[in-house]
This record gives structure tokens, C-alpha cells and sequence, in this order.
């Protein structure tokens, strides 16, 4: 059965979007965006106070990488969050009153169902093509952001293959057409990755700083330390090329380059003692000291309107 404190299968993913969906009492619709190679419905929750006309939009998604289990246990909290302080919480109540939140809980489905019942490591999709004994692309490496030329491998065997073309894994079309689709509301994209504790921004496929790029610190610095406020977890800020490492292909780059100015990849807890492997036990306060983060940003967001 599903449980906000531990690390859900997909079935029990399904049963509670469905389930919080029809409890929301309209608060939170759901739409399928596409069918990962496998044949998953990729599910995109939509949580905002209906309105007949389109509001400004928040984007999350997360479970990219299918080892990085922290980081749908973080959206399925998120979810429970934004519905259960509707309405008391003031901030929360305000940023649903003006604001849509898409969230994406798995994005790579494939994956993430394969590291609960095959290889607990598995980072990429499970794409397979003729010519090539090796499974799957890393769909970080498969957005069309200077696709493929640096921090990023051509050979299909390898854990950050670029894909065969920009959007060849099909999950990363379904994202990249949804995001393009809705391109004029979407103000910020958030990513949400494990581990090492960082907070990141564009670019990563250069070194050349972005345009917005001291707005872009100002308010992850702003995160960070609204983050360390609750336990003391300490996060590092800066654009992706020097804070973690050089890497083309990711969807932070796209979408900073797409127009969503606010584009920013969590790495959550913890900084290597259990990397993805990160006990159930830390799966709350991780969760709690998050929300403090992704609240930050979209109060940002949200008065930059
Ligand atoms: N644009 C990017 N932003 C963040 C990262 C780091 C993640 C960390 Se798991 C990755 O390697 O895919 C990588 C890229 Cl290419
Ligand atoms: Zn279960
Ligand atoms: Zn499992
Ligand atoms: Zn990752
Ligand atoms: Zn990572
Ligand atoms: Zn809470």
C-alpha cells in the first residue's frame, strides 16, 4: 500500500493518483501526457484552484534518474502538502489561488519500476534498438540543449548516453512537447535529482554564465538557506558546469533556453554516506526541508509574475 514515508512501487504510485485526484474535490486534475517506451501512462498532476482562464504555471517533475528514489518520495510529498494546507496555510493558499503547479512524479516509469525489481542502480530509460546489445539513454543527456557534446557519451552502453537524436527517449518527447505546449504560463521548471545536496541552475553545457544569472543565485541562495533553516542542511549553489560538473543534454538547460527563466535541478540528501540508497527514515525530514526550497522559489516566482 502506498505510504508518504516510504519508497512507493509504481502500482501503489498509480492507486494514489488516482485516489488524491478524485478526493481533491477539483483542487487537482490529472492528464496523461504520452506512454513511456514500455507502455506506462506518463501522469502529469495538475494542482491549482480551477479557473476558466489560464493561470501562470509552475512546473516539477521528478524521478529522471531511476536510482534517485528521494526524488518521487519528494513529489508525491509535495502533493500531499499543496492539498493539505490549502485553504490554512497562507502562502500555500495564495500560490494555488494564482498559480498552477504541475507535477510529474516519475518521469522515467521504465526505469524507476526496473530499480525496484531488477537492478537497484539503473539510472537511464529501457529504450532498446537493433544494433546495440545495451538498454536505455540518460534522459538528462536527451534534451536538445547543446545535445551530446560534452559530459555526455555516444555509446549506447554507456550510464550517460546522449540518445541516438535529441528527444530520441520517447519520455523525453512526451516532457519536451507538454513543457513547448504550454511554453507562455510555464515560469519555472523544477527538476528534482539525487544526490550531493546542491541547488543548480543554467548552464551545464557551457561555462558562459546565463543571462539572469545573478538573479538566478540570488534566489537559489535564498532557497538554500530557507532549506537550512529547519535541520541545518547545508546545499550548494551555483550553475550546474562548475558546481557539479560540465554535461549537455539536461532538461534545466532546455528549458532556461525554451524561455522559462526560473530553471533549477535539485540534488537532494545526502552527500555521499548512503548516496541513492538514502534510508526510508530521512525520507520526511528530507521532504519537510525541501518544501521550505520549492516554497521559496515559487513565493519568488509568484511576486516576479
Ligand atoms: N543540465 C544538467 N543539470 C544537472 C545535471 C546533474 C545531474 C545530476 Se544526477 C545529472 O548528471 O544528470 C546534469 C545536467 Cl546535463
Ligand atoms: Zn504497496
Ligand atoms: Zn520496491
Ligand atoms: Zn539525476
Ligand atoms: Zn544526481
Ligand atoms: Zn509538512
Amino acid at each position: 500500500a502506498h505510504s508518504y514515508t516510504k519508497y512507493n512501487t509504481w502500482t501503489d504510485i498509480v492507486a494514489w493518483m488516482s485516489s488524491m485526484t478524485s478526493s481533491s474535490s477539483g483542487l487537482m486534475t490529472k492528464q496523461v501526457i504520452g506512454n513511456t517506451y514500455e507502455g506506462r501512462a506518463m501522469t502529469v498532476l495538475k494542482i491549482g484552484k480551477a479557473s476558466s482562464s489560464t493561470k501562470p504555471a509552475i512546473f516539477m517533475d521528478c524521478g529522471i534518474h531511476a536510482r534517485e528514489w528521494i526524488s518521487p518520495a519528494f513529489c508525491q510529498w509535495f502533493v500531499k502538502e499543496a492539498l493539505s494546507t490549502y485553504g490554512t496555510d497562507s502562502q500555500m493558499t495564495s500560490l494555488l489561488d494564482q498559480m498552477d503547479v504541475y507535477v510529474l512524479p516519475v518521469f522515467n516509469i521504465d526505469g524507476y519500476d526496473f530499480t525496484h525489481k531488477s537492478n537497484r542502480m539503473w539510472r537511464k530509460t529501457r529504450s532498446r534498438r537493433s544494433g546495440s546489445s545495451c538498454i536505455g539513454a540518460d534522459p538528462n543527456r536527451n534534451f536538445d540543449a547543446g545535445w551530446c557534446s560534452m559530459g555526455a557519451s555516444s555509446n549506447p552502453c554507456s550510464d550517460t548516453f546522449c540518445g541516438y537524436t535529441p528527444e530520441s527517449e520517447i519520455e523525453v518527447k512526451n516532457v519536451a512537447d507538454f513543457i513547448r505546449r504550454n511554453k507562455s504560463t510555464i515560469k519555472a521548471y523544477l527538476t528534482i535529482h539525487s544526490y550531493s545536496q546542491l541547488l543548480l541552475f543554467p548552464y551545464s553545457y557551457t561555462y558562459d554564465l546565463a543571462a539572469d544569472h545573478n538573479e538566478l543565485m540570488k534566489v537559489a541562495e535564498g532557497a538554500s538557506s530557507a532549506l537550512r533553516s529547519l535541520y541545518g542542511t547545508r546545499y550548494t549553489s551555483g550553475p550546474g558546469a562548475t558546481t557539479i560538473y560540465p554535461a549537455a543534454g539536461g532538461s534545466d538547460d532546455w528549458a532556461y533556453d525554451l524561455g522559462v527563466k526560473y530553471s533549477y535541478t535539485f540534488e537532494l540528501r545526502d552527500t555521499g554516506r548512503y548516496g541513492f540508497l538514502l534510508p526510508e527514515s530521512q525520507i520526511k525530514p528530507t521532504c519537510e526541508e525541501t518544501m521550505l526550497a520549492v516554497k521559496y522559489i515559487a513565493a519568488y516566482v509568484q511576486k516576479n509574475l
